[in-house]
């Protein structure tokens, strides 16, 4: 489900060794996607659960301000850009790009956010630098949580049992969290076991269609989000008017196809909460119109009104097929008459 409370609660984000709340208890990794096995590791270095009577103390009126400065900071290091970007010099999309992840951080009560610049220095540091300089030095570590396959220093050399070794020279005692697979959180055991959870796993899962699977893996539904931008406005024309999304250039794209889909319209000022619309949604080059461009573009069941410019969320539910070209617009009608009953089957639990 959408996490959607704000609260005024913050995650403080530091690009810089200088930014940096220090002490820190420190979990480490890339955590794109903030999947079930992230949220494993992240859940050792969290302060207790705030009382009732107070708020955690990075709830505040004014998100751009630190918090005040007391006990330790719950903290996710990670690196940018991302170490393959920076070893293949070719750009990388996202699962989480980074508003996303310091929202999914947000909603685990993650209060500080550690962007190292991964750069050709810090790629250098052996693994004794690393805890030395970043670790000790810099974030002023009191623990440290990591996963079973951590890696780090030159050339992956650190392993987490090497870690620990390191850090309990510094006295900083390191959890090592066992991978988890994602039939771990199912009861029935005729499941076939899937590899651990991992970001490249839920890439595949999605780069395939299997969206059960890389929702399983993340814990919550694979989510777009997307500004409202104007279409060729044909839609309306064959009787299906779709609100076409621009989607940030680095976010990580599933497979070509056609999704049932639940839709929140973010920020609409008539509804206190985002009201929840069932859909359908179409990602590809449109070959039966002649498209040239890939576009994200979602029909909303029983909905009229004006979304343009508005924000949207989009929860991807289920593969439904690939997109294709048809001889016509009327072929292309009814194929998505039929997708849209096939989906709202889906939505309502029948199927
Ligand atoms: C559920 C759904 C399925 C679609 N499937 C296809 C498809 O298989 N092939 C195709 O060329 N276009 C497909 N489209 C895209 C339509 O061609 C597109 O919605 C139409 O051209 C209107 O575009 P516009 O919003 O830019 O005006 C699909 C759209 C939706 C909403
Ligand atoms: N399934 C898992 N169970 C437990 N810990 C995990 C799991 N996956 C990753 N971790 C740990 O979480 C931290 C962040 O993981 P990271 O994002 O670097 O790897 P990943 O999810 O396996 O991604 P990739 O597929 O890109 O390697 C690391 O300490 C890693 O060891």
């Amino acid at each position: 489900m959408l996490n959607l409370s704000q609260n005024g609660c913050s995650v403080w984000v530091a690009a810089s060794a200088t930014e940096v709340l220090r002490p820190t208890n420190v979990a480490l990794g890339k955590f794109d996607g903030v999947h079930l096995g992230h949220q494993r590791v992240i859940q050792p270095i969290l302060q207790p659960a705030a009382n009732k009577d107070g708020d955690s103390r990075i709830c505040q009126d004014d998100p751009n301000q630190p918090p005040t400065p007391e006990l330790i900071y719950s903290t996710v290091v990670t690196f940018r850009p991302h170490p393959q970007e920076f070893f293949t010099g070719t750009p990388r999309t996202w699962l989480t790009p980074l508003d996303e992840k310091v929202q999914q951080l947000r909603s685990l009560r993650v209060e500080q956010l550690v962007l190292l610049p991964f750069d050709k220095e810090l790629s250098a540091l052996s693994p004794e630098e690393f805890v030395d300089k970043i670790l000790v030095q810099q974030l002023q570590c009191q623990r440290i949580s990591v996963g079973q396959d951590f890696c780090f220093g030159k050339q992956r050399q650190g392993t987490a049992k090497d870690l620990q070794l390191l850090a309990a020279q510094h006295n900083i005692p390191v959890t090592i969290v066992p991978l988890q697979t994602h039939t771990d959180n199912l009861s029935d055991s005729g499941f076939v076991s899937l590899p651990p959870i991992s970001t490249s796993l839920i890439r595949q899962c999605l780069e395939s269609g299997d969206i059960k699977n890389a929702n399983l893996c993340l814990g919550r539904p694979y989510t777009l989000f997307g500004t409202v931008v104007q279409g060729q406005q044909l839609g309306r024309t064959i009787g299906f008017p779709t609100a076409n999304l621009q989607i940030p250039s680095d976010k990580f794209l599933p497979r070509h196809g056609v999704y049932a889909v639940k839709v929140y319209i973010l920020n609409d000022t008539a509804a206190t909460t985002p009201q929840l619309i069932l859909g359908v949604m179409n990602i590809g080059n449109r070959p039966t119109v002649n498209g040239t461009n890939s576009s994200v573009e979602v029909h909303l069941f029983d909905w009229s009104g004006d979304l343009y410019g508005k924000q949207l969320a989009v929860e991807l539910i289920e593969f439904l097929r690939p997109e294709q070209k048809f001889a016509s617009l009327e072929a292309l009608k009814t194929q998505i008459q039929q997708d849209c009953t096939i989906a709202q089957k889906i939505l309502s639990g029948e199927c």
